[in-house]
Formats: structure tokens, C-alpha cells, sequence
């Protein structure tokens, strides 16, 4: 048996769009495999009841598939699924890193971000790995098409989520196709600043560089009170506010001490709009633990 705490991430930050990504040090799944003639998934813990143990619709079954390792696979979710907290993907990247060490396939984390992302395309549709990246190699991570970088960084966050639930699905049909060159100039802008402040540790250059107005815009809408629980951090003292992934979290960037009143401010934000959430105080953390 192997098992892996993988944690949840944060994708886009705003300026990075299927591109940017971070892993958070809270919360987690904890994923346990255990080699089997024919793949079987327990699922338990937070949102356990929406999430299928069917392998055919649960992201872990198509990263047994991609690694010919059939397992008794048990998921302990600590991150909630459509939540914008990379859920599925913890789950996959989890999957991943504990099926090659049981089976030892030998490959290295890197060659795993594209396994992992094999699982995100079965609920989202797309095999993007701005989740997986982070999950399985930690830190801020870049992704582009067959190559990921990794930088190690030191900044806090603030990740609220609300009680509703948006699908990354649903969430991507709602990205425009088409973006005046204006706006792309911006968000060129923020991306450099934000990954300037990456390799800086510095809260003030990567809440300016989470300023986008591409895909920003558009998803906010899906989120009851975005507007008055992003005023609301701002005004507490975080250096950024952005939508986490596809949403409904909302995530903030701030100085560590700090992190008690962002939380505060953000949860009173969403509970002004009648909408009950939860707040993790947390900051940019490691890949998945393999025990
Ligand atoms: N192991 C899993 N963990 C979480 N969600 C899963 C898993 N397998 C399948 N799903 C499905 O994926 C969807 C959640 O994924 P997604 O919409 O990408 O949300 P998130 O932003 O939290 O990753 C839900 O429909 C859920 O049932
Ligand atoms: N780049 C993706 C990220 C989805 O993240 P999730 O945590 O909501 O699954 C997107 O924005 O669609």
C-alpha cells in the first residue's frame, strides 16, 4: 500500500489563465492505493456524496488507465470538489505519484503532470494542468504546452469558499473567445509583475499582477458577493484579489500577519450577500507528500 497527501492549488491568479498555478499548504486529499486485478475507488470526507466511485467518471480511474496500474484506490477528500481548489486535480496528482511508486513505474514528477492531467480532462473536458503542475512539484508554477517551471516562493494567501458549487466546465464556457488587444497588453502586464513578485516572495507585486480583464470579469459573475468580498479584503489590507480557478473561492494575497483580518473581512462579505463560506488561511506550499 502507498499513500499521498496532495494538496489543494490555486489556478490562473488571475493574469494566467490556464497557465499560472499555485500549490496551497491547506487543505488536502489523502489518497491510499493498493494493487488490485480491476480498479475500485472509495471515496470519503468533504463532498464525498457528488464525487462517482465509478473509475470511468472519477478523475483517479483514468490515471490507473494512463499508468496500466489497476488499484483499490480510497480517496480521504479534504478538498472540496467545484470548488476552484483544484479538487479533482489533488485527487489525480495524488493518484499519480502514488500508483508509480506501487507499481515502480519510474517516472519523475515531471513526466506526471501529463498522467495527472489525463483525470482533469474526464470532469472538465480539457487535460489542462495548471492544477496538476503545482500539486505534484509545488510552489508557483508556469505551464506551457509540453514544459512547466517551477519557482519556490514565499507568500501568504487567503482562500475563501463560499457554499455554492461552479463546475470548471460550466466556468469555461463562460471565458469569451475573442479579447480586444488593449486587454492583452494588460494582462501581459500583470503576468510579467506577478511573476516578477513570484521570484521576489513579494505580496504587493503579485496581488497588482493578479489584475486581468479577460476571464476575470465574466466568471466573477457566477460568484454571489464577489464584488463586496473583494472591496472587502482590499480594504483589510490584501494586495490582491482574484477568482481561485474556475471559482466560487476567492483568493487573497497578503502579508502573512495580516492573514486573520483578510479572512474575517472576506467571510462578513460573503455573509452580507447571504452566502455561507469558509475561510483557509494559508500560503504557497509543496507538492504532494509521498509516504
Ligand atoms: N477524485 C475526485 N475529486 C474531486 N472531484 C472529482 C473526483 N473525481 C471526479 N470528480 C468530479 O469533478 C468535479 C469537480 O471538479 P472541478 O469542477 O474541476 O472542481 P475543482 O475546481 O474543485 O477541481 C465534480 O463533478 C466531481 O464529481
Ligand atoms: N485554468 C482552469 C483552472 C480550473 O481550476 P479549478 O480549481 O476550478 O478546477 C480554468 O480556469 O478553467
Amino acid at each position: 500500500m502507498r499513500t499521498v497527501r496532495a494538496p489543494a492549488t490555486s489556478a490562473n491568479l488571475g493574469s494566467g489563465f490556464d497557465v499560472f498555478g499555485v500549490a496551497l499548504d491547506r487543505p488536502a486529499d489523502v489518497i491510499r492505493v493498493e494493487r488490485a486485478p480491476h480498479t475500485t475507488i472509495d471515496v470519503t470526507g468533504v463532498g464525498s456524496q457528488y464525487i462517482p466511485t465509478d473509475p470511468e467518471k472519477n478523475v483517479v480511474g483514468a490515471v490507473a488507465d494512463a499508468l496500466n496500474a489497476p488499484a483499490h484506490i480510497e480517496i480521504d477528500k479534504g478538498v472540496r470538489p467545484s470548488s476552484g481548489l483544484g479538487s479533482s486535480a489533488a485527487s489525480a496528482a495524488g493518484a499519480a505519484l502514488a500508483l508509480n511508486a506501487l507499481y515502480e513505474r519510474g517516472h519523475s514528477r515531471e513526466e506526471l503532470v501529463p498522467v495527472a492531467a489525463e483525470g482533469e480532462a474526464v470532469v472538465s473536458g480539457e487535460a489542462h494542468v495548471d492544477n496538476v503542475a503545482p500539486a505534484l512539484l509545488g510552489g508557483f508554477t508556469v505551464a506551457r504546452e509540453d514544459e512547466v517551471t517551477t519557482v519556490e516562493t514565499d507568500i501568504s494567501l487567503v482562500a475563501c469558499l463560499p457554499e455554492i458549487a461552479v463546475s470548471t466546465r460550466d466556468a469555461r464556457r463562460v471565458v469569451p473567445d475573442r479579447a480586444d488587444m488593449k486587454d492583452v497588453v494588460h494582462t501581459i502586464g500583470s503576468a510579467a509583475t506577478l511573476t516578477v513578485g513570484m521570484c521576489r516572495s513579494d505580496p504587493e507585486l503579485v496581488g497588482t499582477g493578479m489584475d486581468e480583464r479577460l476571464v476575470t470579469p465574466a466568471r466573477s459573475e457566477l460568484i454571489t458577493g464577489y464584488a463586496g468580498v473583494r472591496e472587502a479584503a482590499l480594504d483589510t489590507g490584501a494586495t490582491g484579489v482574484t477568482v481561485s480557478g474556475a471559482g466560487p473561492s476567492v483568493l487573497a494575497v497578503c502579508d502573512s500577519e495580516k492573514r486573520g483580518r483578510v479572512a474575517a473581512a472576506m467571510l462578513d462579505g460573503f455573509e452580507d450577500a447571504g452566502v455561507e463560506a469558509r475561510a483557509y488561511k494559508t500560503r504557497v506550499g509543496g507538492g504532494a507528500d509521498l509516504f
